[in-house]
């Protein structure tokens, strides 16, 4: 294979990927490229699949069925499906970050990016004590260890606290020395979960300016799982999307942001993220809609949440294309587009009407303090719910608090399982702190994966132990060290 051959080749290709726990299919013959030198965004929903996309890329599971074929620059080809984990880092040169922040915090920003290097340094000792103590390449070896720590240093804007132990950084910082982390690995592909979680919108800005610098400067291929509407939209190449393991969108910023299917998707959560994609996605139309208030002849059941169930919205684009999701569907495979041209006669067209009006009330008029404190169950999953212990669901979680102790949350977005969506359904019910969750019994629990429309997640996830696990780390740091957006 020539040199030309292999750089217009993705680096890698994702086939008819699939991922089955049992009888839940996470993944479903999922199909996509991640392209050469770009950065591409795995989006989609909670639930989506998206962290089981890059757990099988990373050697972390193995698929159920399919492909993952990964072309390295110099043209050598991996099937990492087949490789284990430390193989896919070693060979394939694979790096990527966690959801959860995982550095050596006890140990110095430099340090960390020493460790990194591990691997090198150690090859180049030939693994003897005579080799440590200079005779061979370690010398030049650590020298250039060094040099690319610097640099790495300098890059992710972290020269001034190279010395600093990395649990001491502030969040958005830590983000980025896990980046700076994996590039000493000289990654040809990079993948990053959940990057911008957490962070401020300053800490956002400087995160898309060191993934731009990698793109631009290293030849490194970025695949990134974000949540953040801005992050995608504005740095990345190439968007696929994801809805219950299976690819409803493919293509540039512009073309996902406008596709019906993930529109329709991303109505499936609450009114206030509907409003924030909207207004993400920037379909002014659309907006305008959602300043009309609710329509009560054609506005939707009684709920528009993700994780509550059915659906009945309605959508009117700018091109005049209106998209439905069925009354009792959930999802954008069940929403029906009608073309302008096929709107109904004059005078019977439907109404434009406000996208997210699940419970009928106004953009203006959000859910009340009470109403959010203690939301209906309601639409197809409320049968799941009906399921759970009645006591739980009609009492509630035990140890609800009505405002975060001392003004100020834990990062619940910490815990595997918790995003950004459901940390804020948490808070709206009271829960905003480790030892909360940690506190959990088991008609918490139920009351929990009622609300949440889950079925058995909070358990499969362990959030109690993980809760646990943050509680104890949360109490032996001072409040203002901890990290979090909040
Ligand atoms: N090890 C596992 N065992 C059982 N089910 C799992 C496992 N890992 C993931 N799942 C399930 O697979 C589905 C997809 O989960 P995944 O974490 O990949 O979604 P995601 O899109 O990354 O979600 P989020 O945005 O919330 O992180 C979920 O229903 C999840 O509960």
């Amino acid at each position: 294979m020539n040199a030309t051959t292999t750089t217009a080749m993705p680096i890698l290709r994702v086939e008819h990927l699939s991922m089955k726990f049992g009888g839940l299919v996470a993944i479903g013959d999922l199909s996509f490229d991640v392209r050469r030198g770009e950065i591409t965004a795995l989006i989609g929903p909670n639930g989506a699949g998206k962290t089981t996309v890059f757990n099988c890329i990373t050697g972390f599971y193995k698929p159920t069925e399919g492909m993952i074929r990964f072309t390295g620059r110099a043209g050598d080809e991996f099937l990492l499906e087949r490789m284990p984990d430390f193989q896919i880092t070693a060979k394939a040169k694979v790096a990527r970050t966690f959801q959860n922040i995982r550095l050596f915090s006890g140990m110095t920003v430099l340090e960390n990016l020493l460790v990194a290097q591990h691997n090198k340094l150690m090859k180049a000792s030939g693994y003897t004590l005579l080799g440590l103590f200079g005779i061979g390449g370690y010398p030049q070896a650590a020298a250039e260890a060094i040099e690319k720590a610097r640099y790495w240093l300098e890059k992710a804007d972290l020269t001034d606290r190279a010395d600093d132990p990395a649990g001491d950084l502030p969040y958005g910082a830590q983000r980025r020395l896990e980046i700076a982390r994996a590039m000493c690995t000289d990654p040809e592909l990079l993948c990053l979960d959940e990057p911008a979680a957490g962070l401020n919108p300053k800490e956002s800005l400087a995160l898309n300016a060191l993934l731009n610098d990698i793109k631009d400067n290293t030849g490194t291929s970025i695949l990134l799982i974000e949540h953040d509407m801005s992050v995608v939209m504005e740095i990345s190449d190439h968007v696929v999307v994801l809805e219950y393991g299976r690819k409803i969108s493919d293509g540039t910023p512009e073309e996902v942001r406008t596709d019906p299917s993930v529109i329709a998707a991303y109505l499936g959560v609450d009114d206030e993220e509907v409003e924030e994609v909207l207004i993400e996605v920037g379909d002014e139309d659309v907006i305008e809609q959602l300043d009309t208030g609710p329509d009560t002849e054609h506005g939707p059941e009684a709920s528009a949440s993700m994780f509550a169930g059915p659906l009945s919205d309605t959508v009117v684009h700018g091109n005049g294309e209106r998209v439905t999701v069925e009354k009792g569907a959930g999802k954008a495979g069940r929403a029906r587009t009608e073309k302008p041209a096929a709107a109904k006669p004059a005078g019977t067209a439907a109404r434009p009407v406000k996208a997210s009006a699940s419970t009928g009330r106004a953009k203006s008029g959000k859910a009340s303090a009470a109403e959010k404190a203690e939301p209906p169950v309601t639409g197809d999953k409320s049968a799941e719910a009906k399921a759970k212990p009645a006591a739980a669901r009609k009492e509630g979680i035990s140890n609800r608090l009505s405002a975060p102790r001392g003004g100020k949350a834990d990062n619940l977005q910490l815990v595997k399982g918790i995003g950004p969506v459901n940390e804020k359904k948490l808070n709206a019910h009271g829960i905003y702190h480790f030892d909360q969750i940690a506190a959990w019994k088991k008609a918490d629990i139920a009351a929990a994966e009622a609300y949440l429309a889950f079925d058995g997640r909070i358990a499969r996830e362990d959030w109690i132990g993980q809760a646990k696990a943050l509680a104890k780390k949360a109490a032996s740091v001072p409040a203002t060290r901890r990290g979090g957006r909040k």
